[in-house]
């Protein structure tokens, strides 16, 4: 259903540079693709080329195929037809994506108008559907509340019924679960996963989180610098990690019980996309990291011991 080629996405302006590199991904119908990386990795900057929401600053280079469609020098309103329908997309904050003075039925009212032509029943009937699928239905009218009014659990739910509500096939899920406390995490991450299931609708899920990872999404690819430097079934990543980042990403997993424990630090940097030939090449290891020490690569604990 998705074949990304080659995606480039260059930064356009005064010191141009290139924040994705070379990215290469596929996505089968249903299907669920964990995004991982660390922040400034290009994890968000990937999957807005992929949903065309990038901004005008920045354009994708390569290649975007959707259904064998060729999204990337597409007329823009040809390709809104093709990914303002067929991909959702929830942002991080919904405070900032979503309208802060229109009620949640008028902005839901605003998607569906924008791909379907619906009478004013079939919308209300529609929008109803929606609250209720992401368990805001019965009780209060949510659809009459402003964003405002709403806890940060109910806004995040309100962007999930909003990026389900043209019937896409594909949801790009951005963090969906970093504005909200721990508790509600779970219960946001259950709701995608449920979604997922029970709409047959494929995934690219966009997290920090390894935990989350292992219980969500069968691929897995780890970004590192503007470029995927693992990719593979989320089980083989999680048990083989070959990039020294993966591996540290995973030893970072707390685990239960476990208190003397120090979290490892990785030493050495991300190479400055900005400046990246002001880097040596005997200062990166084989995989592009910087080199702090001299040694190839060294974890040290928090107190700076090796
Ligand atoms: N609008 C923009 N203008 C200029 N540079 C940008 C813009 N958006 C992103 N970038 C740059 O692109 C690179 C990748 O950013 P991106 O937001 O994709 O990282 P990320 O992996 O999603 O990080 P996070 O986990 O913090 O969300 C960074 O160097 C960032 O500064």
């Amino acid at each position: 259903m998705l074949e990304v080629g080659g995606l480039g996405v260059e930064v356009v302006g005064p010191e141009p540079f290139s924040a994705v590199r070379n990215v290469d991904l596929t996505l089968a119908p249903g299907e669920s693709l964990a995004l991982v990386g660390e922040s400034g990795s290009g994890k968000t900057v990937t999957a807005s080329a992929i949903a065309g929401l990038l901004p005008p600053a920045l354009t994708a280079t390569g290649s975007i195929r959707f259904d064998g469609k060729e999204l990337i020098g597409m007329p823009a309103h040809q390709r809104r037809e093709i990914a303002g329908r067929q991909i959702g997309f929830v942002f991080q904050e919904p405070m900032s994506a979503l309208h802060p003075i229109l009620t949640v039925g008028k902005q839901i009212s605003e998607a569906l108008d924008a791909h379907f032509d619906l009478s004013r029943a079939q919308r209300r009937d529609r929008i109803a559907e929606l609250l209720d699928l992401v368990g805001l239905g019965g009780g209060r009218d949510i659809a009459r509340c402003r964003i405002g009014q709403l806890s940060g659990g109910m806004r995040q739910r309100v962007m999930i019924a909003m990026a389900i509500s043209c019937r896409p096939r594909l949801l790009i899920a951005d963090e969906p679960t970093t504005a909200l406390d721990v508790t509600l995490q779970k219960q946001v991450m259950d709701l995608v996963t449920g979604l997922q299931r029970q709409l047959g609708l494929a995934l690219i899920l966009i997290t920090h989180d390894l935990a989350v990872v292992s219980e969500t999404c069968e691929r897995v690819a780890v970004m590192y610098a503007g470029e995927i430097v693992e990719t593979g079934p989320t089980r083989a990543i999680l048990r083989n990690p070959r990039h020294e980042y993966t591996q540290a990403l995973i030893e970072a997993i707390p685990r239960i019980g476990d208190t003397r424990r120090r979290l490892p630090t990785v030493a050495a940097t991300a190479p400055n996309l900005r400046d990246e030939r002001a880097v040596p090449a005997d200062r990166r290891t084989a995989s592009g990291l910087v080199r702090e020490a001299p040694e190839h690569w060294v974890r040290r604990d928090s107190a700076g011991s090796r």
